[in-house]
């Protein structure tokens, strides 16, 4: 129900708090979930990893580890219907070149059904953000929870020059 996407939502803005301020980036959180379950599968957090990691990527590569597998042969070992909760949706390009999170999510295909974002992404970095367009013609549904944009962008640009 809405009650329970916000409050994964919530969960993942708690997960965003915990990023260090960078003026080159966002400050972002994600959960993913296994939908039938109803249980968390991973949570991340923009650079909770080494190596400029993304919230998004930092779920796969966690989920990654505990499987022992590679992030990109993640697809193997996933159940097959996930949501993940992201408080910023999917970079679509990357300033630092780094693969883009909706190419993490593509690749997973087969088991994420729903991206739920808490807010798109700003024009700061990047015009025109078009991960939601390539989601959803791989099938995968991306839905806007409403009700913590503010919250989620004062913490998502908390490393940005005011003014
Ligand atoms: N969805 C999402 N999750 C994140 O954890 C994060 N940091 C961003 N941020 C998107 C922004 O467009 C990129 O942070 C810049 O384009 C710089 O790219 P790098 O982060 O240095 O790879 N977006
Ligand atoms: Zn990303």
């Amino acid at each position: 129900s809405a009650g329970d996407h916000k409050a994964y939502m919530r969960l993942a803005l708690e997960q965003a708090q915990k990023s260090p301020p960078k003026p080159t980036n966002y400050r972002v959180g994600a959960v993913l979930v296994d939908s039938a379950a109803n249980e968390i599968l991973a949570t991340g957090y923009t650079l909770e990893l080494p190596g400029n990691t993304h919230a998004e990527q930092c779920c796969f590569m966690k989920l990654a580890q505990k499987h022992g597998v590679a992030e990109e042969d993640l697809k193997e070992v996933l159940p097959p219907e996930l949501a993940l909760y992201t408080t910023v949706e999917p970079c679509s390009k990357r300033l630092s070149g780094n693969l883009p999170c909706v190419e993490r999510v593509l690749r997973l295909t087969e088991s994420i059904r729903t991206v739920y974002v808490g807010t798109m992404e700003p024009e700061t970095f990047v015009t025109e953000n078009t991960g939601k367009k390539s989601l959803q013609s791989a099938g995968i549904s991306v839905v806007h929870v409403e009700g913590l944009e503010k919250e989620i962008l004062d913490v998502a640009t908390a490393g940005h020059t005011k003014g």
